[in-house]
């Protein structure tokens, strides 16, 4: 347990730990997590008193999870369903999969339940900073989901980050373009910045921390002030100065507005593609 005395995280049956699920699990072993079961094929060892298991075929029959996590990826998960849906019996399904909706994985795994019985599966979409406790998840529940059932969704996910929550689900597609796949972007921006650096003359070791250290202490500004990210730009933007000449060619309508919006656009394309 942690420093706190609040009490653990619930027991989880989490389902692939590579980048997503292995930057939860990071946050949730730091806050505290009652026992609980991590399956992935490629990891090495988990901490006491939680499990590793490398299949889901060896799942512990004596488990009983409070919350099962699915955090493989898209199309890995078919060839799961048929040895989760005996613990999805008794505890709701926190899904953190690109694409794959709500209707689907119910169906998925109900096809491997007794007759008339129904998982209730709730939908995610995190991003790897939750690995710090910076992390950013949007969730959609469906009707059935029990304010129980959301609550401990939230606890969990609240952990490792910031939540919020949409009314229709597929809004999610368009989230997963911003906030989940939103890291990569901005740390391709520090690579840019580190490679024109270098390009235009600087030692690479000075590229590297400016185009590093402006990424991440711009972060920490926004997040620290609480001020519009616009207005944060404007301080940067003497008249007349250096700033508004590079902005002048990054923010023209067919540079960044136009090549972002594309992007994201994209991103939610592939996320709907994802759904079967
Ligand atoms: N990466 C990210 O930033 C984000 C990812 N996501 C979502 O999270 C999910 C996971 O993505 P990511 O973490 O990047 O993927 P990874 O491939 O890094 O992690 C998934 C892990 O699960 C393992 N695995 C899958 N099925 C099984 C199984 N049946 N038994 C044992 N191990 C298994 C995989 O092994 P193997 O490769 O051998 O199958 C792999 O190690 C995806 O659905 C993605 O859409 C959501 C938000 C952000
Ligand atoms: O690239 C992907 O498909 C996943 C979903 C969001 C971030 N990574």
């Amino acid at each position: 347990m942690a420093a706190t005395d609040t009490p653990p995280l619930p027991s989880i049956l989490l389902i692939g730990c590579g980048k997503m699920g292995g930057a939860m699990l990071q946050g949730w072993l730091a806050e505290g997590l009652a026992p609980s079961v991590i399956v992935d094929r490629h990891r090495d060892s988990v901490p006491a008193p939680h499990r590793l298991v490398r299949d889901v075929t060896d799942l512990p029959a004596d488990f009983q999870p409070d919350l099962i996590i699915l955090a493989m990826k898209p199309q890995k998960v078919a060839a799961a369903l048929a040895a989760i849906a005996p613990y999805a019996l008794h505890a709701p399904v926190l899904s953190v999969l690109a694409g794959r909706t709500v209707h689907g994985l119910t169906e998925g795994l109900a096809a491997h339940m007794p007759p008339g019985a129904r998982p209730l599966v709730i939908r995610s979409m995190p991003n790897t900073p939750a690995a710090v406790g910076e992390g950013m998840t949007v969730s959609y529940a469906p009707p059935q989901a029990t304010p129980r059932q959301r609550a401990m969704c939230d606890r969990v996910l609240s952990a490792v980050g910031e939540t919020a929550w949409v009314e229709h689900e597929d809004q999610i597609d368009i989230v997963t373009a911003i906030s989940g796949s939103g890291p990569a972007y901005v740390f391709l921006l520090a690579e840019l910045l580190e490679d024109v650096g270098v390009g235009e003359g600087l030692p690479p070791a000075l590229a590297r921390q400016i185009a590093r250290k402006t990424v991440s202490g711009a972060g920490a500004l926004m997040q620290q002030s609480g001020t519009e990210a616009a207005q944060l730009r404007r301080n940067v933007t003497s008249p007349g100065g250096t700033t508004q000449q590079a902005l002048s060619i990054l923010m023209a309508p067919d540079a960044w507005p136009a090549t972002l919006r594309a992007a994201i656009r994209a991103g939610t394309k592939r996320a709907r593609e994802l759904a079967s």
